[in-house]
């Protein structure tokens, strides 16, 4: 199985190549400046000379925050890119999987989301990631999207490496105790995927195969749990870790708006699939003993 991943250097592309051999796999990671999926023109020929048994989109604009203030570009890698993704794959008959997110819901349900539940993103980064589902759905019914969460590795930007570099200089810090969600592993999202190819690729015409589906880890979490239990893996192993300190929404000004619960209810994907991640705290066990080797 040859797999083409949109995104080189992000941490689930890396993930992706990380695990592929585990899956009998092979990775091609294309990425920027060779791809841009904020300029179409060449996506088409680089997609057709790089070929592939099924194309896996993890390339996206990621700053929430930074988001609110150039929504046009994060509606142009978002949305329209992944639907000129989604075009060539159609043209080339193969299938996609593309990467979607919790911040399309507005957190207001009280239980974890399904995959038909209502969206209504709350900021810019979200309303871009509900375009792209559309793009997809419209450009290719040969599609899995798949909405992940809250996502750590030892890879790239992420909530967990961002605390234990605060926890460096710092005794105590303030975070956010009244957001909940589902953290979760990059490379255990990555074992998904490869999962849910072979389910696609194995069962060209099953319907029943394609469509939204919700891939995070196990377990749910507020911000403020998870910091807390890094800090108590890291302390452990002698690694950074701070007192945290519960704040409320109000007291953690952001740019963009997050949802208060967007935990995703995964239970579409184990019952269709067969896929199930880990729970999100003993993989974090495992992406801090990664992180901790690397720094040695
Ligand atoms: N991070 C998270 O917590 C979550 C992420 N997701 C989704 O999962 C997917 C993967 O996210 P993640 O790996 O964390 O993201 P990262 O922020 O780690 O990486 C994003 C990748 O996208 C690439 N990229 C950005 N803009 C472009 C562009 N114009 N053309 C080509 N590539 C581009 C970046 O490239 P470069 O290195 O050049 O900047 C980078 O490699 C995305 O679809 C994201 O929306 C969903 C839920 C949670
Ligand atoms: C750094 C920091 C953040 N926070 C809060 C802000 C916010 O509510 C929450 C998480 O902040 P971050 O900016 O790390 O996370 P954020 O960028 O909101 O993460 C999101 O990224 C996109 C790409 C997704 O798709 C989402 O699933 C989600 O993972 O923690 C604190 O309370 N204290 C802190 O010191
Ligand atoms: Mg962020």
């Amino acid at each position: 199985m040859r797999i083409i991943v949109i995104g080189r250097d992000g941490q689930v592309a890396r993930s992706l190549a990380e695990r592929a051999a585990a899956h009998g796999a092979e990775a091609v990671l294309l990425g920027r400046p060779k791809l841009d999926l904020a300029d179409p023109s060449g996506i088409e020929d680089i997609l057709y000379e790089t070929g592939g048994d099924l194309i896996v989109n993890a390339a996206a604009y990621t700053a929430v925050d930074q988001a609110e203030a150039e929504p046009e570009l994060a509606e142009a890698i978002n949305g329209i890119g992944a639907g000129v993704i989604a075009g060539v794959a159609a043209a080339m008959s193969v299938p996609l999987i593309h990467i979607s997110t919790d911040y399309v819901f507005d957190g207001t349900l009280d239980r974890p989301y399904r995959e038909d539940d209502p969206v209504n993103p709350l900021g810019v980064y979200g309303t871009s990631k509900l375009l792209g589902e559309t793009a997809v759905a419209e450009a290719t019914g040969d599609h899995a999207i798949l909405r992940t969460a809250w996502i750590y590795s030892p890879f790239g930007k992420n909530f967990v490496k961002t605390m234990l570099r605060l926890a460096q200089d710092r005794d105590e810090i303030g975070v956010v105790a009244d957001q909940f969600g589902s953290p979760t592993s990059a490379l255990d999202l990555a074992d998904g995927i490869y999962a849910v190819a072979k389910n696609l690729l194995s069962k060209p015409q099953e319907g029943t195969l394609r469509g939204i589906f919700h891939m995070a880890g196990g377990g749910f979490a507020s911000w403020a749990e998870l910091a807390s239990e890094i800090f108590a893996v890291s302390a452990r192993s002698g690694g950074p870790s701070a007192k945290v300190r519960p704040l409320s929404t109000a007291d953690y000004p952001t740019r963009a708006k997050r949802p208060a619960n967007s935990r995703l209810d995964c239970g579409k994907l184990a019952a269709i699939h067969g896929v199930e991640l880990p729970s999100w705290q003993s993989s974090l066990d495992r992406c801090l003993e990664q992180i901790t080797a690397e720094q040695h």
